[in-house]
């Protein structure tokens, strides 16, 4: 007899509505998390709480409010997310319920964990909808997914996914956003990853062992495969060889650092580089978001551009993420029947 499976999907979070209140609300729960500001609690809650949220909410509630704007009055980050929760539930039908919910707001791991409670399923496959592991993004949907599922008396057998950078339906969902453009037409293609602090990916390592010591930028081997700057890299070489790109012709860089010890090269720094030594048109890739959001909409599509024009560019062109692409629902399907 088959098992009684879920599939728990989980994406990062956004706020419930532009309103200064609601961001507030959404960056400090998020800020507060220690997988995301790794510092001790009393000097995490003095920054977080005294210092980033009541000087970002308000900035951040500006750019959430054109995004809204810009997205027919939501979160595309929401509605991307629940068209691939309806779409897979489509393909899985009668073997398995496909759940949604977001690790910061709403729809909440708290809520959706209870409502699965009541189905009293065997078997609960956790897929967080981040292709390259990072403890920020991956590790902290996982960790408070589990803690939560454990608290239940019946215990089921739980799967858990945590990372699918290498999955060819990922892959082929991104080369096929890309054949709407003619790459010969650009001077330059960025991949854009979201940033994350250096110390994230030391701490990856054991002992001693820093990230810049491991050839992130070249292999994945035995020590680095949960590294995100190394599983970034490599996704990128995936991408090119498929592509046909060859290294001269891309750069990997990292969006949406909070400050200079993130990973480098920084995308901004990138595109006004760019753009001073000549370029005119350049095509950047955001891997790292199976969905458009404030990141990919607004950073690359506006600020980016502005940025390029400002210092002699001309046009940045976004390659839309994998939203709901039939190559990648294919993927996240062979994902969950190769564990059922
Ligand atoms: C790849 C997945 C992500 C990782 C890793 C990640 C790390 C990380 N992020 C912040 C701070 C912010 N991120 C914000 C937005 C945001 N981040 C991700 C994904 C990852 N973050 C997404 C998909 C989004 C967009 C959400 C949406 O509603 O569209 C924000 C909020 C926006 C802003 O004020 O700039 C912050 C803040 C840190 C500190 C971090 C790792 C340490
Ligand atoms: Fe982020
Ligand atoms: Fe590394």
């Amino acid at each position: 007899m088959t098992q009684k499976t879920a599939l728990l999907l989980i994406q990062l979070g956004t706020p419930d509505s532009p309103s200064t209140k609601d961001v507030r609300r959404y960056l400090r729960e998020f800020l507060n998390d220690p997988r995301v500001i790794d510092l001790p609690w009393l000097a995490r809650k003095i920054l977080v709480n005294g210092v980033i949220v009541p000087f970002r909410a308000p900035k951040s509630a500006k750019i959430y409010q054109e995004l809204w704007q810009k997205s027919g009055g939501s979160s595309p980050l929401l509605s991307h997310t629940t068209n691939v929760q309806d779409q897979l539930q489509a393909r899985l039908q009668g073997e398995v319920d496909v759940y949604m919910a977001m690790r910061y707001q709403n729809p909440s791991l708290c809520s959706v964990t209870e409502a699965m409670k009541e189905k009293n399923y065997e078997h609960i496959i956790i897929l967080p909808l981040f292709p390259q592991y990072a403890s920020a993004s991956s590790g902290s949907a996982i960790a408070l997914a589990t803690n939560l599922i454990s608290e239940w008396w019946a215990i089921p057998q739980m799967s858990i996914i945590n990372q699918f950078w290498d999955n060819e339906g990922y892959i082929d969902s991104i080369v096929a956003r890309a054949s709407d453009f003619n790459l010969a037409d650009y001077d330059h293609i960025l991949f854009s990853y979201h940033g994350l602090p250096e110390r994230h990916v030391d701490k990856v390592y054991p002992g001693d062992q820093l990230c810049r010591d491991q050839f992130c930028e070249d292999e994945i081997n035995g020590t680095n495969a949960l590294c995100y700057k190394a599983t970034s890299y490599a996704t990128t070489r995936e991408l090119a060889r498929k592509l046909r790109l060859t290294p001269e012709q891309y750069t990997v860089c990292f969006q949406s650092r909070l400050d200079k010890e993130w990973l480098t090269p920084f995308s901004d720094e990138v595109v006004k580089e760019l753009a001073q030594k000549g370029s005119q048109k350049i095509l950047v890739f955001s891997p790292a978001f199976v969905a458009d959001c404030l990141e990919t909409v607004i950073e690359i599509g506006d600020e980016y551009q502005e940025i390029f024009t400002e210092h002699g560019g001309k046009t940045v062109q976004l390659v839309p993420s994998c939203n709901d692409h039939p190559r990648f629902l294919d993927g996240l399907e062979e994902i969950v029947r190769q564990k059922m």
